[in-house]
């Protein structure tokens, strides 16, 4: 039976969700935005879909200045209820088309990085990130790499969600063989590594900053993880 947090209506309630990939950040903060009736952010979603827009409109992603321009022109639309899941993003509005599958393809995954170290494009994903948390009265589950410490630092829940390098590839591997992509074990474990390590270099989310709670997903399943979270939120708020 899960557990039920009892939570007042109103109250803002951010929780902050930071982990590497693979680590069952989405999944989980995704199920646990659902089971507290709370919306939900994907915010690797944001990053994912600028290197989309870069890759379909010809701008280089190494190209400082250009992802700059585009990460603050750029459409993106995300929904933030936690069963819909849907993204979609274009040069514009009139151009955006729903990108929800292609924005997980590798070739975004292998771009991601460079997007994502630019700091102007950072400093602007970053202003609409917290303007979505504003958008639903602060009551939301966010996730990313630098939710704790930057975005949402003083949300009511802060957690760091790691797993071993092991299971995270293994999820990792799993997931994307379920999604039909042939990438071999080694091709995904250099891609997952690569791009940790790459992305470890602007932003920390690999230790706990102060008052960051850690969660060990290594040997729990899913359910159980989810659990983890819920029982740190109760444990946090009251109830
Ligand atoms: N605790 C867990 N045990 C087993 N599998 C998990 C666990 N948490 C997540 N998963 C699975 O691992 C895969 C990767 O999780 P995901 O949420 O996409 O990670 P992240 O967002 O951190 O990259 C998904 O298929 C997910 O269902
Ligand atoms: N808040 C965030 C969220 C994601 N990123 C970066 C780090 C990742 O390489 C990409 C994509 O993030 P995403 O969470 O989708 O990545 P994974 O699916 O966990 O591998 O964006 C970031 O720098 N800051």
């Amino acid at each position: 039976m899960s557990e039920s947090v009892p939570l007042r209506i109103g109250k803002s309630l951010v929780i902050a969700i930071d982990g590497p990939s693979g680590s069952g950040k989405s999944s989980v903060a995704r199920e646990t935005a659902h089971r507290l009736g709370l919306a939900y952010q994907d915010t690797g979603a944001m990053y994912r879909a600028l290197a989309l827009v870069c890759l379909e409109n010809g701008v280089e992603v190494h190209n400082q200045a250009a992802v700059e321009a585009l990460a603050k022109r750029f459409y993106f639309e995300q929904w933030f209820d936690p069963g819909v899941g849907m993204v979609a993003a274009g040069l514009d509005q009139e151009r955006a088309l729903d990108v929800t599958d292609e924005i997980r393809e590798p070739r975004v995954s292998e771009a991601v990085s460079a997007v994502a170290t630019n700091l102007g494009a950072r400093t602007e994903l970053i202003r609409r990130q917290r303007a979505a948390i504003e958008s639903v009265r602060s009551r939301m589950v966010v996730e990313g790499r630098d939710i704790t410490t930057v975005v949402a630092p003083q949300a009511e829940v802060r957690l760091l969600l790691t797993a071993s390098e092991a299971a995270r590839l293994a999820r990792r591997g799993a997931q994307l063989a379920a999604s039909g992509e042939s990438q071999t074990a080694e091709q995904v474990a250099a891609q997952v590594l690569a791009r940790d390590a790459k992305d470890a270099t602007v932003v920390e989310f690999q230790r706990a900053a102060d008052g960051v709670v850690t969660i060990d997903s290594s040997d729990l399943d899913f359910e159980q993880t989810v659990q983890a979270v819920l029982r740190l939120v109760r444990e946090t708020v009251g109830g």
